[in-house]
Parts: structure tokens; sequence; C-alpha cells
């Protein structure tokens, strides 16, 4: 049941309350359709549509690349951090107030301290199969508590597209494939608790990913990494993940 365009704060306090409190606390896992709207939906997926043809996706980082192996076997997309201010990304800075606001929302009830967030990642997995192995986004408590990806997939025919984003619950016997539909948000904690792939793809595939932090956990993975390089308060942090994925 799509929300009306644009979506109220009255609309994201109810789903926050009914859909993705419930499903994070039980599950760790939350997906909504129809979050922006067709209107607002599209004109996201115009602004990505062009920062791609404008080749302004490049070839995504790995944490740590075994090496020999080829980056694009391990993870095929090509991305752009955006903050929302750029020229010709209102629209991606309309979904991200949204999030904001659903994130916000959530974490209030659930009482978890997230206070920021990453810059937005612009992702598009091109086809002929690209994909992402089996991985979890923070294993090693980065501070990064919640992921958030935006879908803008029209017409998606996973039989024929493939690009299933599967989740393996951990502990579970079961896993949960999500289809990365358009106007489609999905929702989870991005630590061992949901290990998860992105299956080849065999057409273009584009999302919008954001890293909401936990301020405590992310407070206290910058005192690790400044004892780790043993550097003072003001010398400029080593440049990792958690510090290429700025904060906004
Ligand atoms: C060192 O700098 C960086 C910068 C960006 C990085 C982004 C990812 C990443 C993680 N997860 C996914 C994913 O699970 N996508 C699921 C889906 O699209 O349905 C994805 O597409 C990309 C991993 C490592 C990074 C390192
Ligand atoms: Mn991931």
């Amino acid at each position: 049941m799509p929300l009306a365009e644009p979506v109220s704060d009255v609309d994201i306090e109810r789903i926050v309350a009914q859909r993705v409190v419930p499903a994070l606390s039980a599950q760790g896992f939350c997906w909504l359709d129809g979050v922006l709207g067709d209107v607002t939906g599209g004109a996201v997926l115009e602004q990505v549509r062009r920062m791609h043809l404008s080749g302004a996706l490049k070839g995504g980082q790995l944490m740590r690349a075994a090496p020999g192996v080829k980056r694009s076997a391990v993870r095929g997309d090509r991305i752009a951090w955006v903050c929302g201010a750029e020229r010709g990304c209102d629209a991606i800075n309309a979904l991200l107030v949204v999030i904001d606001k659903l994130v916000m929302s959530a974490a209030r009830t659930l009482d978890r301290p997230i206070s920021h967030r990453s810059k937005a990642m612009v992702a598009c997995y091109p086809g002929g199969g690209a994909g992402y192995v089996k991985h979890v986004d923070n294993p090693n408590s980065d501070g990064r508590c919640l992921t958030c990806i935006y879908y803008l997939n029209k017409d998606w025919n996973t039989k024929e597209h493939g690009g299933l984003l599967r989740i393996f619950p951990e502990g579970k016997p079961y896993v949960c494939d999500i289809e990365p539909l358009f106007d489609r948000l999905l929702l989870f904690w991005s630590d061992r608790r949901n290990p998860h792939e992105v299956q080849p793809s065999y057409a273009t595939r584009y999302a919008i990913t954001a890293w909401y932090f936990d301020s405590e956990e992310r407070a206290e993975a910058k005192r690790r990494c400044r004892e780790r390089s043993g550097t003072t308060q003001n010398s400029r942090s080593s440049r990792s993940t958690t510090n290429t994925i700025l904060l906004l």
C-alpha cells in the first residue's frame, strides 16, 4: 500500500510503530514498499541514472582485497558518495530526509543512541553477473548499526535479472530473499546478525545505501583506532572503511 506523496510525518510515525520497530526487534530486518511514491521515487531514479550515465559512479572499494583476487569477483558495484546537497541531487536529498525521520523515530522507540549517518552511497551493479559475495557490513563494531538500502529498479524480474539481496539471519535455518524493487526501502542491523549477499545481476541494478551510527559504538571505535595508530586527538586518524564512509 504506497504512502501518499509526499509522505507525512504522521505516516512515518505510524509505519515505524506498526512495521519498522516490531520487525527490527523480532527479526532484525524490515522492508517497506511505496515509500516515496511514483513521482518522487521516479525523480530519485532519474538523478541516479544521470549520475551513472555521466560516469560519476566508480568501482567500489574493498576493505581487505585478498591478494590475487579480482575486486570485481568479490564486489561488482560502481558507487558514488553524496550528501544530498550536490547539484542534481534534490530528490536524493528528499529520500534521505524521509529515511532519517524513519530511523530516528525507530531509534527513539528502541532506545538506540543513533545520532548520525554516513553519506549516501549511490550504487549500480551494472549487470553481466555483477554481485557481492556473502558479507557482514559491520563485523568489527566500527559504529555502523543500521544499514538502509533504497532500491530503484522498475520492472525487475528476478528470474531473468537475478540481483536478489539474500540475508542469512544469524542462527536461523532459513534465508530471506529481497527483490531490489523500485521504491522499496530495506533496513537491517549492520552487524553479524545479518550476513547477506547480492546475487549476480543481469540487468542494471540501482540502489542508494546509508549507514546509521550508534554514537557509543562509534566513539569506542574511534578510541580504538586512535589507540592503534598511537596518535593524539588532533592528528588525522588512519584512513579506513569507517573513515571512508564519512559522516554527514
Ligand atoms: C573502503 O571503502 C568502502 C566504501 C564503500 C563500501 C561499500 C560496501 C557495500 C556493502 N554492502 C553492499 C550490499 O550489501 N548491497 C546490498 C544490495 O545492494 O542489495 C554494497 O552494495 C556495498 C562495502 C565496502 C565498502 C568499502
Ligand atoms: Mn552489505
